[in-house]
C-alpha cells in the first residue's frame, strides 16, 4: 500500500480513504478473495471467539461461505468436541434444517423459527425422510398446541443431492448448472425454500433461492477430508498444552492463543507450549496469537511460534480498554505497521475488532491483513448463540457483551471461590450489556457477508487487483478530515 501523502500520525479506519487506480478490464465477481494465511479461508473474515457471537450455528455458516468461526476459550471442552463434531457433519453446500416430527406442536416450531433466516422448518419421519415443511405464517391463528402434522405442507418443489450436481465428480460446473437450474425452478414456483434429499430419499440439507445463489459465488472452507472447518480459542492459563491437544484430537483445524495483552510472557511461554504440542503431532493446523499492536510485539510472537498474529488493542465495540487503561493504537496504524513486520518474517496478522462497515474490512485487507475478524457486528445476526429479544416497538436485537466484562469474568471464574471471583471482577475491561439490533434487510450473518465480500470485491477492482496480493500491493491510500469520511455516507433524507 502507498498513501498519497506520508500520515504524521497515527490513523483508525474513518481517517483513511483509498484512491481508484488505472485498472484492466475485471469483473467484480472473478475477483479472488481467498486469504494468503495457510488457514484454506476462501474469504478473509473471521467470527469472534466471543460468547455472544460465535457459537455452532456462526461456525457452521462461516464456514459454509468460505470464512472461519473461532469458537471462544471458555466453551468447556466436551461442548467443542460436540460442536465441532457437528459442524463436520454440517453439509458442506447445503443448508442444516430445522427438523421436527409430525407429533411435535406449532409452539415447538415457532420456538425454533428464529434459529435460522428462512422462515421454514422440515417435519420429518422416523425415518428422516422429508413429510412436509411448515412456514412460520402456517402457525397464524392456530391453536398453538395443534400438531405440526395438521398445520404442515406439502412442499412444492424438492431437489435430489444429484439434480443439484453435488454427487459429479468434476471441476464444479455440474453443481453450478444444478444451483442455477434450482434457483429458475424456486423462482418460477415463487418458493423460498426447498427440501433435498438423497437418492434414498433420506433428508440431506435445505437449500433456499439465496442459498442458491450464495454457493455459485462462495467456496466452503473445508478440512482436507472435504468437512466444514472451525477453528478455537486457548486462554494462557491453566495446562495449555493440554487443551491444545484436547482440540487437535477433537479436530479443530486452527488453533487460536488469546488474551488481552498478548505481549508478555504468560503469552509467549502459552503460544511456545501450543507450537510443540502441534509440531510433536506434525499437524497441519496453522497457530493465531495476540492481541498486539506493535512491531516487537508480531516478531516477539512469531519467534514463539505463531503463524498468524492477531492484532488490535481497544478498537472493539465492547471494549472499554482504551477509556481505562490509555493503551491500544488507532486500528488502520497497527494493521499496517504490524502487518509490514509479520510479513518480513513470513507471518501474517488478522486485524481484529473496530469494523462497522465494508469499507473498514477493505482498509484492513489493503493495509496488509491476511483476514479481518469480526465480533459485535455479527452478534446482531440469527446466526449468533443468544436469545432474539424485541422491543415494544418490534424491533429486534441480540445482546452482545465484551470478554473482559464483569459478566464474562464471573462466567469464566464460576468455579473460582467468592473472594477470588470479586478481586477478577475488579479488573473489567469490557462492557457487560449492549443491544446488537438486526438489520431488517441484513438479518442473517450471510446477508453481512454478502454486503462485506460485494464491497470488498468491488474495492479490489477499483484499485485494479485480481487477488488480495495484488490489493495490498496497488492500494494507494489517503488522509481525510472528518468532514471527508462524513461526506462519504449516504444521505436518506432531504437536508
Ligand atoms: N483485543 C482487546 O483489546 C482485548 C481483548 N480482550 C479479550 O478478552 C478475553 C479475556 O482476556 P484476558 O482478560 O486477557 O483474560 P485471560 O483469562 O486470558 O487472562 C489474562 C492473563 O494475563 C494477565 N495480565 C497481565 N496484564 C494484563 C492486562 N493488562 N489485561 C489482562 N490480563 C493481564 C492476567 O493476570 P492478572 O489478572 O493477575 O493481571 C491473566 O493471567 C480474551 O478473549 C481477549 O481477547 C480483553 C481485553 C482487551
Ligand atoms: N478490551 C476488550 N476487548 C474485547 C472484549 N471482548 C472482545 N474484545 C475484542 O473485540 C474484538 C471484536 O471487536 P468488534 O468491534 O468486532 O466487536 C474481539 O475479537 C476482541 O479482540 C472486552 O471485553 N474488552
Ligand atoms: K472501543
Amino acid at each position: 500500500m502507498k498513501f498519497l501523502n506520508e500520515p504524521t500520525t497515527d490513523l483508525t479506519y474513518a481517517d483513511v480513504f483509498l484512491v481508484p487506480s488505472r485498472s484492466e478490464a475485471m469483473s467484480r465477481t472473478e475477483v479472488d478473495i481467498s486469504a494468503d494465511d495457510g488457514t484454506g479461508s476462501t474469504i478473509p473474515l473471521v467470527s469472534a471467539n466471543m460468547t455472544a457471537v460465535t457459537g455452532r450455528r456462526m461456525v457452521e455458516t462461516m464456514a459454509r461461505r468460505g470464512g472461519l468461526g473461532v469458537l471462544p476459550q471458555d466453551v468447556p471442552l466436551e461442548v467443542i468436541r460436540q460442536v465441532a463434531q457437528w459442524v463436520k457433519s454440517c453439509h458442506p453446500v447445503l443448508e442444516t434444517p430445522l427438523k421436527v416430527s409430525p407429533q411435535d406442536t406449532v409452539l415447538d416450531v415457532l420456538h425454533l423459527l428464529d434459529k435460522r433466516s428462512h422462515d421454514a422448518v422440515c417435519v420429518v419421519d422416523e425415518d428422516m425422510r422429508p413429510a412436509g415443511i411448515v412456514h412460520a405464517e402456517d402457525g397464524v391463528g392456530r391453536d398453538r398446541f395443534s400438531s405440526v402434522g395438521s398445520v404442515m405442507r406439502m412442499p412444492q418443489v424438492r431437489f435430489t443431492t444429484a439434480e443439484l450436481g453435488l454427487e459429479a465428480d468434476d471441476d464444479g460446473a455440474a453443481l453450478a448448472e444444478g444451483l442455477r437450474q434450482a434457483f429458475l425452478a424456486m423462482d418460477a414456483a415463487a418458493v423460498e425454500y426447498a427440501p433435498v434429499t438423497t437418492s434414498e430419499g433420506v433428508l440431506a440439507g435445505v437449500l433456499t433461492p439465496r442459498g442458491a445463489l450464495r454457493s455459485t459465488l462462495f467456496t466452503p472452507h473445508v478440512d482436507a477430508s472435504g468437512r466444514l472447518a472451525l477453528a478455537a480459542a486457548v486462554g494462557i492459563n491453566g495446562d495449555v498444552a493440554a487443551k491444545a491437544e484436547a482440540l487437535l484430537d477433537a479436530e479443530v483445524d486452527v488453533l487460536v492463543v488469546d488474551t488481552a495483552h498478548g505481549h508478555q510472557r504468560r503469552m509467549l511461554d502459552a503460544l511456545a507450549a501450543v507450537r510443540e504440542v502441534v509440531d510433536v503431532r506434525g499437524a497441519a493446523v496453522p497457530v493465531v496469537a495476540g492481541n498486539v499492536v506493535t512491531a516487537d510485539g508480531v516478531r516477539d510472537l512469531i519467534s514463539a511460534g505463531a503463524d498468524i498474529v492477531k492484532v488490535g488493542v481497544g478498537p472493539g465495540a465492547m471494549c472499554t480498554t482504551r477509556m481505562m487503561t490509555a493503551v491500544g493504537r488507532p486500528q488502520f496504524s497497527a494493521v499496517l505497521d504490524c502487518a509490514a513486520a509479520a510479513r518480513e518474517l513470513g507471518g501474517r496478522i488478522w486485524a481484529d475488532g473496530g469494523v462497522r462497515h465494508p469499507r473498514d474490512i477493505a482498509l484492513a485487507l489493503a493495509a496488509g491483513a491476511s483476514q479481518v475478524m469480526v465480533g459485535s457486528w455479527f452478534a446482531g445476526t440469527y446466526e449468533s448463540p443468544g436469545d432474539l429479544v424485541a422491543e415494544a416497538d418490534g424491533r429486534r436485537y441480540k445482546e452482545s457483551y465484551g470478554m473482559a466484562s464483569s459478566r464474562a469474568v464471573q462466567n469464566r471464574t464460576a468455579g473460582e471461590d467468592a473472594f477470588s471471583r470479586a478481586r477478577k471482577g475488579l479488573f473489567e475491561e469490557g462492557i457487560s450489556t449492549s443491544k446488537m439490533y438486526l438489520d431488517p434487510e441484513q438479518p442473517g450473518v450471510e446477508d453481512l457477508l454478502d454486503s462485506i465480500t460485494s464491497g470488498v470485491r468491488s474495492s479490489m477492482t477499483y484499485a485494479g487487483a485480481g487477488d488480495l496480493a495484488a490489493f495490498r500491493e496497488r492500494a494507494v491510500a489517503g488522509v481525510q478530515s472528518a468532514a471527508g469520511y462524513e461526506e462519504g455516507k449516504p444521505v436518506p433524507t432531504t437536508w
